[in-house]
């Protein structure tokens, strides 16, 4: 018997990417698909690439709906998930793509989203290095409630998190500009950004330290060891419907050399399924990552300026959301990790 799921919010970019992967997924059937504006709406009309999905029709997101099913996946607006999320069983395994469970600071809860704060659930990113040396997934073994990152935040943590465990980045004066793609801002951005606007130009946003996934950044870079981590952090919006292209630098520690820092990386993630250093010299692109659920990172030394340059691509809506969803399922509810998870693209 496969397991049931719910989706709130499947009618948005982040559910429609969750019901593409579930479903090929061999272990999972979705039963119901909840909406807001879109409630009553067929699937199809809404989703007309998810073709094997026809049969079903989007209900009220209430936790009724939510009810009575193994899997619950929240993909709704921050702010929302947090009071329906409370309404569901122990039990039921949710996760919530949204940042509703992010964060362990309350203090850091209201600078940067305000609101009720509903405390912090396991977190999605199975690939981070903790200090004392343990995978991060081993915390979601078993879990029932996990919260599922931010999509710039894993580009960043995946590209800084081994250097700075490994001792040799410094944590302080890091630098993270990223190039995403606008299904990043979810459907509801296309009615106050034309393409006329988005084409044909860059527009940076969240400039200056204001931008919410910072604390979130930092929260795990402390879990892979960071003391006191700093990050000036800046995203530009650029014409490309997913993607995320983060360029990273930061100080190196001494005497570290390219070849140091490469092999690090690369020891650091051999054994991952979705995560893969590529060859010294070599830098990827967005488009080597759409529709999979990797993440891939080119590592660099620029001597002259003492600084690691690490540039990490992946899809925000598969890696950055979806996959990551659905990884960290499979690792709570012990299926192998990899189940019905894409590790090819598309191209070109
Ligand atoms: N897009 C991305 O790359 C990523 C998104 N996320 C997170 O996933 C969540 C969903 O994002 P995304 O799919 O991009 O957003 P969308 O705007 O594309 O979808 C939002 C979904 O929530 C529903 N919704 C809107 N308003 C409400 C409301 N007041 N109450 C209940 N449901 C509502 C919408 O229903 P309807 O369409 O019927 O109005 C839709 O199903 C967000 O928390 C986002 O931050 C996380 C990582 C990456
Ligand atoms: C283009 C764009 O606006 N992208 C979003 C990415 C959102 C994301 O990663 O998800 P959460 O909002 O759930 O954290 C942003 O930078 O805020």
């Amino acid at each position: 018997m496969p397991y049931s799921v719910a989706i709130a919010g499947a009618s948005g970019y982040a559910g429609g990417e969750v019901l593409r992967l579930m479903a090929r997924h061999p272990e999972l059937e979705v039963r119901t698909v909840t909406a807001h504006s879109n409630a009553g709406a067929a699937l199809i009309d809404v989703h007309p690439h998810l073709r094997s999905l026809a049969h079903l029709t989007f209900v009220e997101t209430t936790p009724e709906n939510l009810r009575g099913h193994d899997i619950v996946v929240l993909a709704l607006p921050h702010g929302t998930s947090g009071a329906i999320a409370a309404e569901l069983d122990d039990d039921v395994l949710v996760l919530d793509c949204g940042a509703d469970h992010r964060l362990t600071s309350e203090a850091d809860w209201a600078r940067y989203y305000g609101g009720d704060y509903h405390g912090s659930w396991s977190y999605g990113l199975p690939e981070l290095p903790h200090a004392d040396g343990s995978r991060h997934g081993d915390v979601l073994t078993g879990a029932r409630r996990v919260a599922v990152p931010g999509c710039n935040v894993t580009a960043v943590s995946l590209g800084l998190a081994p250097g700075i465990h490994a001792g040799l980045l410094r944590d302080s004066d890091l630098t993270a500009a990223l190039a995403v793609g606008p299904s990043g801002a979810g459907r509801a951005l296309k009615t106050n950004l034309l393409a006329s606007e988005l084409l044909g130009s860059a527009q940076p946003y969240a400039v200056g330290g204001v931008h919410r996934h910072i604390p979130e950044i930092l929260q795990n870079l402390r879990l892979a060891g960071a003391e006191s981590p700093t990050i000036s952090f800046t995203p530009v919006l650029v014409p490309m419907a997913r993607g995320i292209l983060a360029t990273i630098t930061a100080r190196v520690a001494d005497g570290v050399t390219a070849e140091q820092l490469h092999a690090e990386y690369v020891a650091r993630y051999a054994d991952e399924a979705f995560v893969h250093v590529l060859p010294a010299g070599r830098y990827p692109s967005t488009a080597e990552t759409v529709g999979a659920n990797t993440a891939l990172i080119g590592v660099g030394l620029d001597a002259d300026a003492g600084r690691a340059v690490i540039i990490v691509a992946l899809d925000n809506l598969v890696k950055g959301t979806a996959g990551a969803a659905v990884q960290s399922l499979n690792i709570a509810l012990g299926l192998p990790e990899t189940l019905g998870l894409p590790i090819d693209g598309v191209a070109p």
